[in-house]
């Protein structure tokens, strides 16, 4: 558990409460009316419970503690020594400012060091920081550091390209824009080289 709070963006459970389910959904009802809506017709009656549900599902990532997916590692594979990257990692998580989704894919590569950790991992890692409220560049960060920090490796790089609906949906609308953020650690963060070849590889393709 204190492994999990480590690495929660907030500063300590003793400071929070954390509401009742008819707390939240009273919460959710207060949305509704300020939408102009009338949260007393039938369409919208369930929906406070819904809701409260969706945000368990969505923001599942404050219950999770990635050193524990990154706990289980194998032996580097005989005669393997360059890069691992697991690219396109569609994720969806929310901003801190409005609450919003942020849509995108992140690129994970890392460099090993004697050991390397199931693929299906990283992925997980980048879901966990996912769900929870974010900013792009914290979640790159995050996702970086922590693969850095558990697994420890020669060096990780991430990167991150993301639509945010609050530039999209709202504000200055902009659809189609994308946020492309990047972090590198350990030998990466001095090595150009290895960042080009992190990102020439990224654009590799053998499909058609
Ligand atoms: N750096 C960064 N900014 C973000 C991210 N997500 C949203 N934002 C921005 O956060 C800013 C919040 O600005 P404010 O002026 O406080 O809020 P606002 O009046 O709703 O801003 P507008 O979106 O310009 O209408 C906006 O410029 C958003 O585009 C993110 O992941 N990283
Ligand atoms: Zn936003």
């Amino acid at each position: 558990m204190d492994a999990v709070l480590k690495s929660l963006p907030i500063r300590s459970s003793s400071d929070l409460k954390r509401p009742t389910q008819a707390e939240v959904e009273a919460a959710i009802r207060t949305l509704l009316l300020w939408t102009g809506d009338n949260p007393e017709r039938e369409g919208l009656l369930d929906t406070p419970m819904r809701v409260a549900k969706a945000y368990k599902e969505m923001f599942d990532g404050y219950n999770k503690d990635p050193a524990e997916e990154l706990g289980r590692t194998f032996e580097e594979v005989e005669g393997y020594k360059d890069m691992v990257i697991e690219r396109d990692i569609l994720f969806h998580s929310h901003c801190e400012h409005h609450m919003v989704p942020i849509i995108g894919r992140a690129h994970v590569g890392y460099l090993p060091e004697g050991r390397v950790v199931g693929l299906s991992k990283l992925a997980r890692v980048v879901d966990i920081f996912a769900h929870r409220l974010q900013t792009q560049e914290a979640m790159t960060a995050q996702v970086a550091n922590t693969i850095q920090d558990i697994l420890k490796p020669k060096g990780v790089a991430v990167i991150v390209e993301a639509e945010h609906m609050c530039m999209a949906m709202r504000g200055i609308r902009k659809q189609g824009a994308t946020t492309l953020t990047s972090t590198f650690t350990g030998v990466f963060a001095d090595s150009p080289e290895d960042q080009i070849r992190f990102m020439t590889l990224l654009r590799t393709s053998t499909k058609a």
